[in-house]
């Protein structure tokens, strides 16, 4: 987490740059990649981070005041469709002066089974180093769409990242014939006890420089099956896992007094573990895995494994297959479901 650089405003604050946005977040469903969208439409966005580990209250960065100003204008406490009819509650930001160091290290497991995520499985070399440069060659010799740190490839359906969702009636055929090796060996997974079997048909190929990562999200439930496999190659990084306990999902974070949402900061609870993927290995998230757990992938150059520093390679290319869902989620996770709410 890192240190804390803005503090929750008291008060009325100086207009800046930088806007303290609460109600917001991945632990209410929308990532850090949303809220830039949503706040990109007022100027240009330097970066979103979240505010405090409650995972409902971020900061909003911007490289102009006047964005700042516009935002604050059109979107504090009224619903914003794009992030979900939620209403926001925006305040400018402080710098902090009391910076405060927020320890972040964690245990980093090596197997899945030492995790305690109920349907997390990891295998460890689960194609060659032949089939992976294969792979990264089939990928490479097509083309890669840009986003703002990453680029992308979507075969099957594309995913659209404002909506986090695809649309089913948008079917860009099957998935490549490159493929083919990853998914012959899908048996793999039955010999884990994992009996399930599934027709994939998307596909996302991520492409992570060094220091990039991910933001913590669940996979959209409306918008795919409940196996999601995520394959490694190139280079290694950790994924991290949080699991917010419902019962602190903030109602309304300003109908508190600010004595008792300092308290509230301070008492925000969620599970968190830490596993290390290395290039070859291939991730299934299933059943609680799947539904209720937030995963994301630290923003680090390097890596500290239990000790040992790992530097991210010149990157880490990842193949994540799912299967696309045709009718509402009926998971027994309702209360992170969007079809269920
Ligand atoms: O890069 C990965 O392994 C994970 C990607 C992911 O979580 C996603 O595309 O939803
Ligand atoms: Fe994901």
């Amino acid at each position: 987490m890192g240190l804390p650089r803005f503090k929750r405003p008291v008060g009325t604050s100086e207009p800046s740059s930088n806007l303290y946005v609460a109600n917001c977040g991945p632990a209410v469903g929308l990532t850090l990649d949303t809220i830039e969208a949503v706040f990109g439409a007022y100027g240009q966005v330097k970066g979103v981070h979240l505010a405090d580990e409650s995972g409902t209250r971020v900061i909003v960065s911007y490289h102009e005041e006047k964005s700042a100003e516009s935002a604050l204008t059109e979107l504090n406490r009224r619903e914003c469709p794009e992030l979900g009819g939620r209403s926001l509650h925006i305040q400018y930001s402080v710098p902090s002066i009391c910076q405060v160091a927020v320890d972040d290290s964690i245990e980093v497991s090596m197997e899945a089974s030492e995790l305690d995520i109920p349907g997390l499985y990891l295998i460890h070399d689960f194609i060659s180093v032949k089939e992976e440069e294969e792979l990264l060659a089939a990928v490479d010799s097509r083309p890669w769409q840009k986003l703002a740190k990453r680029r992308v490839q979507h075969y099957g359906y594309e995913f659209h990242y404002n909506t986090r969702n695809v649309k089913t009636n948008q079917y860009l055929g099957e998935l490549p014939s490159f493929l083919s090796p990853i998914i012959d060996k899908m048996s793999k997974f039955q010999k884990l006890g994992y009996t399930e079997t599934v027709l994939l048909d998307q596909l996302t190929v991520n492409e992570y420089p060094p220091g990039v990562g991910l933001s913590p999200h669940i996979d959209t439930h409306s918008a795919f099956e409940g196996l999601i496999f995520s394959l490694s190659l190139a280079g290694p990084c950790i994924m991290e896992f949080r699991k917010y306990s419902t019962s602190v999902w903030p109602t309304d974070p300003n109908a508190l007094s600010d004595e008792e949402a300092q308290n509230s900061d301070k008492s925000s609870k969620f599970l968190r573990r830490a596993i290390y993927l290395p290039p070859r290995s291939i991730l299934l998230l299933s059943r609680e895995a799947r539904y209720a757990w937030h995963h994301y992938i630290p923003h680090h150059k390097i890596d500290v494994v239990n000790d040992t520093k790992i530097r991210r390679a010149s990157r880490r290319v990842s193949f994540t297959l799912r299967k696309v869902r045709k009718g509402p989620c009926k998971c027994e996770f309702p209360e992170y479901c969007d079809s269920q709410k």
